[in-house]
């Protein structure tokens, strides 16, 4: 997103109405002549030429560069009283909201709805630039169209057993978790394991002596015979089986959880209920599965890839019909060289049954319209992400908004119908009065990789809620996987730690002429660690500490920065190139391959391939990265950098964003009350979606 500047609003003087504006803050060129043709055309059409039509226009363009969908008519006076010189009337004609309204419905430049095929669109108290007023249409039409319940090809018992059998606790994998965690006093630590590892809810009361003496015995047959009767399943509750349960029913299902919550290993098990059920009864499900990103496409391939192997010793024939390889979504789609739209759309729609989307939070609006337009009629959509995440770059924050309209549980009728194929009691969960959609939203709420005394599992979890003494007692006295550098020498220490986590892949290209293969250690000894900036610009940006790193390298004697190119420079793409297969946020290694410099990529379907610098489209250099550009990656030690002053770009999400990126340790730079105070700022996206789904608006 570019930084607004400063511009004079000014509207042609043949026009009527006043034509002012003096500076307005944050309008940009693109705002200002947006708004200044609207109010025209609005003259042209037989309307009045008036500037706060004109101004109304350019707030919305300027809306969208940052990220909003729309401008909320509500927000009009506190945009306005920001600013001394207006127009007299100016606040009265926008504080009654009705009056509004009225008038501006009553311009002809303005739509009710896209059929008007007018340039603005007011709706849901939202004035929107009609394509984007679209956009959001096509979403809410797909969704309401898809809480149609489908029917069941199997009978529900046959689904109950299967179910069961997929999420039957593995006995040797429970022993040897028990063998870990009984401690000193086993009759102590059986209620935290069993809420752990058999699912057992708060509060449960269970005959926990019998329960301490099947799991000391340590005897994988009589585990499986006689945990079923300890353990009624009402007195359990597994978040991922009924997601499972959840996706048999919809053409759309949407899993959210925060890192390590077993979304791969929800879809694993989904996909191969789904494929039994479809091979039982006729042909086989053709499945996609595609991420917004390479390196997100590339995760998945390998995540999911594991959580199949996991389960195919249990369900082999239904294994060996499940995709093993992810793509780009644009690569799915199609995309077209220098064109918007892509190859796939309504009128050509994706060869599929089912598609799965990871890293959903990342996709924007118009992103998420058109590949739901590419869906053919009665395809399954299963969107995986993290709602608590960064909303994407561009307009729009899709997941989240769909995430939101969970707040109110689920309908008696899905709990009535889940209870039937699992046997849990979901009465807490249920509540009469919500929207339909609700019950296609899965929350994982229980983390799997971050054990109880992780810190950044810890960390991450206080961040998101915003609980900023939780927070500041991690940081006061961190566990041995966090350390926060929060003083003036911040910058050694940064450079140190940089150096030390970089040194190993440059070791590794030093070893010689670099090809395919060692390309490929390098690139997975430099996704250990990363340094990732909360900014792009500033003496903590992107920019100076990806210099500062290099010289800091350079001292250390593992890096001769010599020109553009040299051995060791790690670049991320910043466009997409379909040709090349090399797409934005793609990150790659300068080495030597004997004869020339070549940077090595490792592509969506896991090869390892050089290209010469000339052919790489535009791209960066990336010792230090972006939280954002970050998004879908994980790294053993993460680096993460803040300014040392407060910044708009400084909220919670960014900061959850960053931290989650860490999957062994997590080194915070950064002032600790500045890290404090950027827990209390929450990101809000302006949409029509929630109010339009039923929700809130
Ligand atoms: N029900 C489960 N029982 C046992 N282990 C599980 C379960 N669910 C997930 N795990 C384990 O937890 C780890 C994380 O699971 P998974 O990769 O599916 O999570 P994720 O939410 O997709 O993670 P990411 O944040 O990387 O996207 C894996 O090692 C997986 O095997």
């Amino acid at each position: 997103m570019t930084e607004p500047t400063a511009v004079t609003l000014a509207y042609e003087p043949a026009l009527s109405s006043p034509q002012l504006l003096a500076p307005w803050p944050g309008l940009r060129a693109i705002d200002q002549a947006l708004g200044r043709f609207i109010q025209d055309l609005n003259g042209r059409l037989g309307g009045e030429a008036d500037a706060l039509l004109g101004l109304c226009a350019a707030l919305v363009s300027q809306e969208l560069g940052q990220g909003h969908v729309c401008l909320p008519l509500s927000q009009l006076p506190a945009r306005l009283a920001a600013k001394a010189e207006l127009p007299t009337d100016w606040q009265a004609r926008v504080t009654d909201i009705e009056a509004l309204s009225a008038w501006l419905r009553a311009q002809p430049v303005v739509g009710a709805d896209e059929t008007a095929e007018l340039p603005l669109v007011l709706a849901r108290g939202r004035l929107y630039l009609a394509r984007y007023f679209a956009f959001e249409q096509q979403l809410v039409h797909w969704l309401q169209a898809a809480q149609a319940p489908l029917p069941l090809t199997v009978p529900e018992d046959q689904l109950a057993a299967w179910l069961a059998d997929l999420f039957a606790p593995v006995p040797q994998t429970v022993l040897k978790a028990w063998r870990q965690a009984r401690g000193e006093t086993p009759a102590q630590a059986v209620i935290p394991f069993a809420r752990q590892w058999l699912d057992v809810t708060e509060g449960a009361e269970l005959d926990w002596l019998g329960l301490t003496a099947l799991l000391e015995a340590q005897d994988p047959v009589r585990l499986s015979s006689e945990l079923p009767a300890l353990l009624p399943a009402a007195a359990c509750l597994n978040w991922q089986k009924l997601a499972v349960a959840t996706a048999l029913t919809g053409r759309f299902t949407l899993i959210s959880g925060g890192p390590g919550t077993g979304k791969t290993t929800t879809v694993a098990r989904l996909l191969a209920l789904l494929q039994r059920q479809a091979l039982t009864t006729g042909a086989a499900l053709r499945i996609r599965l595609a991420a917004p990103t390479g390196k997100a496409a590339a995760r998945l391939t390998e995540s999911l890839g594991r959580a199949i192997d996991e389960l195919a010793h249990g369900w082999p024939q239904v294994c060996d019909a499940l995709p093993r390889q992810a793509a780009t979504l644009h690569r799915l789609l199609g995309a077209l060289p220098g064109r918007r739209a892509f190859r796939h759309d309504a009128d050509n729609p994706l060869v599929l049954d089912v598609l799965v989307v990871d890293e959903a939070s990342m996709v924007d609006l118009p992103l998420m319209a058109r590949l739901l337009a590419a869906l053919p009629e009665g395809a399954r959509l299963i969107l995986l992400g993290d709602k608590d995440q960064l909303s994407s770059v561009e307009a729009g924050a899709v997941l989240g908004d769909i995430c939101g309209l969970s707040h109110s549980g689920m309908s008696p009728e899905q709990g009535r119908w889940l209870t039937r194929l699992t046997g849990y009691d979901l009465a807490p969960w249920s509540q009469a009065a919500g929207p339909a959609l609700r019950d296609r939203i899965c929350l994982l709420r229980k983390s799997w990789r971050f054990d109880g005394q992780s810190g950044i599992g810890r960390l991450a979890r206080a961040v998101n809620l915003g609980q900023a003494a939780q927070v500041a007692a991690l940081l006061d006295n961190p566990p041995a996987d966090l350390a926060l550098h929060g003083g003036e020498d911040r910058l050694r220490s940064l450079l140190a730690a940089a150096v030390a986590g970089y040194r190993p892949y440059l070791d590794c290209l030093a070893q010689g002429p670099c090809d395919a293969q060692r390309a490929a250690k390098a690139l997975a000894l430099f996704n250990r660690c990363r340094v990732l900036c909360a900014v792009r610009d500033g003496s903590w940006g992107v920019g100076p500490l990806g210099q500062a790193i290099a010289r800091a390298l350079q001292q250390a004697g593992c890096l001769q920065p010599e020109g553009d190119w040299y051995v060791g420079r790690p670049v991320m793409i910043t466009q997409n190139d379909h040709g090349l297969g090399l797409y934005n946020g793609d990150i790659g290694l300068t080495a030597f391959d004997g004869q020339r410099l070549r940077v090595w990529f490792q592509l969506p379907d896991g090869r390892v391939h050089g290209f010469l610098p000339s052919r790489l489209p535009p791209h960066e250099s990336a010792l230090a990265m972006t939280v954002h550009k970050s998004q879908g990656s994980e790294f053993d030690h993460t680096l993460l950098v803040l300014p040392d002053a407060p910044l708009p770009v400084l909220t919670r999400e960014l900061l959850y964003t960053g931290i989650t990126r860490a999957k062994g340790r997590l080194s915070l730079f950064a002032p600790r009350p500045l890290l404090l105070q950027t827990l209390g700022r929450l990101t809000e996206r302006a949409s029509g979606l929630p109010l339009a789904l039923g929700g809130a608006g």
